[in-house]
């Protein structure tokens, strides 16, 4: 029995296209999901999906490199250890400093670009790319200098390293924190220049103080462990942040007010966002406690500089440690980094030898996994489906894209595609199906054929939404054993007309149904008709009117021309009225063929589809 649940409307779009996108397109990009060595799910920007490199700009090997393996443009510096590993499969081009123009030039030539923070990968570079750039990997945390949006337009996964520097960042927050509290760094430059000034660098205790941490991710967390080791007492603010993760390690959570009311040391550590641009300002300071000491090893953009310039000067802010700055690097005049309350370091959170390795590694991994197909854990702008989850879709996978390609060729006329519905029926509780990559399949079904767009796991409800194509879907809840994930899925396409109108059920939109049989994604349904064919090879569906002889007429036509048929259905309303033959064949058959099908005189439809 079947009930309809709930219905998502996905959000979806018409792409921007990159120059590059000719209609060589690999023919299927993403054929099975699961890597056969190692198990891992696999996404499609691999390097047998990318656009049609070879017809992208230049796109001979440089000097040295090996054609046919990918080129990974390292433009920062990056730790041995993560060279080595690139260099084992991939060309690797080591170029640090590129200006704008620099990196615009080479990037047409490379499949992945690593940066740190020091490159701005703007909407520019992925323009410039012409479409081979399948993955952008930050070795750090913070993606702030990448344009994730422009990313996913062209269809270019972002990766990162998330774990690699956390203690490093952490320790460096500690560090200026300590510092700051006893003049260190203004001690020793006063030494430094002859002078010998006790009086004047009484530094505060920490002990019984309070620290504010803002941001208790990775970084804040393992801040607030370590100021506990100094006897702080620790509070922290973040609005995601679990009660129970921070009580387990003693820290309170708070509002933003009690944090500014309370703390005598602030310490921030959340990303730079829209929402958390400036986020300390001229309001904010004013909430502060008279005195209180900043510490930012987070990014720049959290505070309004000048508002910190003010607050300093007016001894709200006692002092401040910096690392981090709203424009790297600063300019020589910038008056926080010139201010003698004001102890700075030029970026150095995440520099430490360890790090710097550990980050290497990391960002080299998830590069070289993005570029084989895998799907990465890092990833910054693609969803993320767990490996086991991919592993048992693998065969819904092909069937989605299928669905979709064939739904797509029987739409006939130019008015387009508007509105799309895919259904599920399964006996797993919604929560218990995550679709995103099935929704992100059909799309790619429904488009690359009619277009010259490339559509991946990053870009699909991006490009659905750029060409207004409205996709909701809907799950049908089946009793039953939630041991198989999907029992069918059905693609309709309302509001269009069929150049197979058979193809059209009674509600009115182009209907086709599928299911997996022994792993083999079969069509079990098309309009009103219940057929059943494997989807390999081609397909010719057939309306005739059902009487003896049709499968021998049709077959022997095809048989003359030396065309295969791989697997043929007849489904019916009745006994002797309208059927529906559809009919697998493993060569594509030619024009005169299937005119001669069409001549066969109780053919009333037909067409040919490519799977
Ligand atoms: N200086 C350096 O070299 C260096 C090194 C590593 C990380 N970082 C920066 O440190 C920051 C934190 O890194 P992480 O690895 O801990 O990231 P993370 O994602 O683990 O933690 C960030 C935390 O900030 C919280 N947050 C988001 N918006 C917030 C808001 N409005 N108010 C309060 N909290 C908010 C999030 O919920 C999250 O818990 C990032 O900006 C990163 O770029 C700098
Ligand atoms: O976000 C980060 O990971 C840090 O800011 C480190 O940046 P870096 O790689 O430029 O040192």
């Amino acid at each position: 029995m079947a009930a309809p649940s709930q219905t998502t409307a996905a959000t979806h779009q018409r792409v921007l296209l990159p120059a590059h996108q000719s209609a060589t397109l690999a023919p299927s990009v993403l054929r099975l999901p699961v890597c056969a060595n190692c198990n891992r799910a696999r996404l499609s920007v691999s390097a047998a999906a990318a656009p049609a490199a070879s017809t992208a700009a230049p796109s001979a090997p440089a000097d040295g490199a090996v054609a046919g393996k990918p080129t990974v443009l390292v433009a920062e510096k990056l730790g041995a250890a993560g060279l080595d590993l690139l260099r084992e499969f991939a060309n690797v081009d080591c170029s640090y400093g590129l200006s704008p123009e620099e990196l615009r030039a080479k990037i047409p030539l490379c499949d992945a670009l690593i940066v740190r923070s020091g490159t701005k990968v703007g909407r520019d570079v992925f323009e410039a790319s012409g479409g081979r750039l399948r993955v952008v990997g930050r070795a750090g945390v913070g993606i702030d200098n990448v344009d994730l949006a422009a990313a996913t337009e062209h269809g270019c996964l972002v990766v990162n390293a998330p774990t690699a520097n956390t203690i490093a960042a952490a320790e460096h927050g500690i560090a200026l924190l300590t510092a700051m509290s006893r003049n260190i760094a203004q001690a020793d430059a006063s030494l430094k220049a002859g002078k010998w000034q006790r009086n004047k660098y009484v530094g505060v205790s920490l002990v019984g103080k309070t620290l504010a941490i803002l941001g208790f991710g990775k970084v804040g967390s393992e801040v607030a462990r370590r100021a506990k080791g100094l006897g702080m007492h620790v509070i922290a603010h973040d609005p995601y942040a679990s009660a129970d993760r921070a009580r387990s390690i003693g820290v309170e959570l708070v509002s933003m007010e009690e944090a500014m009311a309370t703390a005598d040391f602030i310490s921030l550590h959340m990303p730079l966002t829209p929402a958390t641009n400036k986020m300390l300002n001229d309001e904010t300071f004013a909430k502060m406690k008279k005195g209180v000491r900043i510490i930012n090893v987070a990014r720049g953009g959290v505070i309004d500089e000048d508002a910190l310039v003010r607050a300093l000067d007016s001894g709200i802010v006692a002092q401040a440690a910096l690392d981090v700055f709203t424009k790297e690097p600063p300019a020589p005049d910038n008056k926080l980094v010139l201010h003698e309350n004001v102890t700075v370091t030029p970026h150095l959170g995440a520099s430490t030898v360890e790090a710097q390795e550990g980050v290497a590694v990391e960002i080299a991994e998830a590069v070289i996994g993005a570029l084989k197909g895998e799907l990465a854990a890092s990833a910054v702008n693609a969803p993320m489906v767990p490996a086991e989850v991919l592993s048992e879709l693998a065969p819904y996978v092909v069937l989605a894209e299928k669905l979709g390609r064939l739904a797509v060729q029987l739409v006939a006329g130019g008015g387009g595609i508007k509105s799309v519905k895919v259904s599920y029926a399964s006996a797993r509780a919604p929560d218990d199906l995550d679709t995103r990559l099935l929704r992100a399949m059909i799309t790619k079904g429904l488009i690359e054929p009619i277009s010259s767009v490339f559509v991946n796991l990053v870009n699909a409800d991006f490009t659905a939404k750029q060409r207004g194509v409205r996709i909701t879907e809907e799950r049908i809840l089946l009793d039953g054993s939630p041991e198989t994930p999907i029992d069918y899925i059905q693609v309709q396409i309302a509001h269009v007309e069929s150049k197979f109108p058979s193809a059209i059920c009674e509600t009115g939109e182009i209907t086709v149904e599928g299911r997996v049989k022994d792993g083999i994604p079969h069509l079990t349904k098309v309009g009103a008709f219940q057929v059943d064919v494997s989807l390999e090879g081609s397909l010719i569906l057939c309306r005739q009117v059902d009487q003896p002889g049709m499968i021998g007429s049709v077959g022997s036509v095809l048989g003359e021309e030396n065309v295969n048929v791989n697997f043929m259905s007849v489904g019916r309303i009745a006994p002797r009225k309208h059927a529906v033959m559809a009919i697998g064949v493993d060569e594509e058959p030619s024009k005169g063929t299937l005119t001669k099908i069409g001549e066969i005189p109780a053919i009333e439809e037909f067409v040919f589809l490519k799977i």
